[in-house]
């Protein structure tokens, strides 16, 4: 459903230098430098998956479903969409794909919600019975009705990202991409969203390609998880094998107030524990990451339990957020330099 063959985007970018008499430099020189954003990425994403793209800050992904739905060229490589390469055959793909730019409206700002909805309705070719039984869901799911004549611009961000995620699901199309689909929700609302994706992908078989820096999205909705690093694919895969990739886990510790030190706990554990790392976390905690071929959950505890006051543990099962942490720990796209461009 999509594929993506070799793809590299590429990006100029004028270098800087320092001062006012750099940035006058800057202005007519010639000097560039080229940041790879995606960089020579191939992947194929079968209908009705939901996949989650995962990478740190700057690592290509808003980028990639740029590529994606059409709204940039790669600089070389091809994408694909259900057959179509979706920057020439704009038109066709946006009837089948639906987007959401956490960052960034689709929306009319100065049209009221419904009337945004009737616009889209008509470009998309909604038949009536489709746009009934999916305002009614949203409705249902996403309590659209309550937004119904305010104008997009005077929408609080979640009000705002309820109607965006409803618009991208008008039309019922068979891929769906979301970048940060979530931002700005709260608790209640962001489960209420992912429930409707997972219900349009179990009724209708959308394709989801999910960006999230929130892990409950990923684990709320996706089945599998394509990771990238500085613009190059690291991992594809199932969520279950992207978890048992991982070679570090945590236990998390709350000791009695007053019976030891932050500085001594810490050393407690560099004593103990060789080769584990020891954060402190919020309201006296600490996260004790340990790895797996060294240590066990068991006698990590054990120790805490031998040397602490121990007031809380916490075990994490799944511990995609170490890994998280770990790729995110990896550097976006250095720029290289490529002298005089043109
Ligand atoms: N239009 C542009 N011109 C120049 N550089 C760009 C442009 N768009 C993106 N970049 C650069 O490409 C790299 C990848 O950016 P991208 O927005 O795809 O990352 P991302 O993974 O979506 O990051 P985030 O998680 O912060 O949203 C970054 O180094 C960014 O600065």
């Amino acid at each position: 459903m999509i594929v993506a063959e070799h793809v590299s985007k590429h990006f100029k970018r004028h270098r800087r230098e320092p001062g006012l008499r750099g940035s006058l430099r800057t202005m007519f020189s010639s000097q560039y430098d080229l940041v790879r954003a995606v960089d020579d990425v191939s992947f194929e994403v079968p209908a009705g998956v939901k996949i989650a793209y995962i990478g740190a800050n700057g690592a290509g992904k808003s980028t990639t479903i740029k590529l994606l739905t059409g709204i940039m060229r790669p600089t070389t490589g091809q994408v694909r969409v259900d057959g179509l390469d979706p920057h020439r055959r704009r038109v066709e793909v946006a009837h089948r794909i639906g987007v959401v730019f956490g960052q960034r409206s689709q929306l009319w700002w100065d049209l009221p919600v419904l009337d945004s909805f009737r616009v889209l309705r008509h470009i998309y070719e909604v038949p009536r019975a489709v746009y009934d039984r999916n305002m009614r869901l949203f409705r249902d799911r996403l309590d659209l009705g309550a937004l119904g004549n305010t104008p997009v611009r005077q929408l609080s961000l979640g009000q705002r990202m309820r109607a965006e995620i409803a618009a991208s699901l008008l039309h019922d199309p068979a891929v769906l991409f979301l970048d940060e689909p979530t931002i700005g929700l709260d608790l209640v609302l962001k489960q209420a969203v992912r429930d409707l994706i997972n219900h349009v992908n179990a009724e209708l078989g959308t394709t989801v390609m999910l960006t999230s820096h929130d892990i409950g999205d990923i684990t709320g909705i996706c089945d599998q998880a394509l990771v990238v690093d500085r613009g190059a694919i690291v991992h594809q895969g199932t969520m279950r094998e992207l978890l048992r990739s991982v070679d570090t886990r945590a236990v998390t510790f709350e000791y009695a107030a007053g019976s030891v030190t932050e500085a001594e706990a810490l050393q407690i554990i560099a004593a103990e524990l060789p080769d584990v790392r020891a954060i402190p976390a919020e309201s006296g905690r600490i996260r004790v990451e340990y790895p797996v071929e060294r240590w066990s959950a068991r006698q990590v505890i054990a120790v805490l339990l031998n040397r602490f006051d121990l007031t809380d543990v916490l075990v994490p099962d799944a511990d995609l957020e170490t890994l998280l942490r770990r790729i995110y720990a990896g550097s976006p796209a250095e720029p290289v330099s490529v002298g005089d461009g043109a």
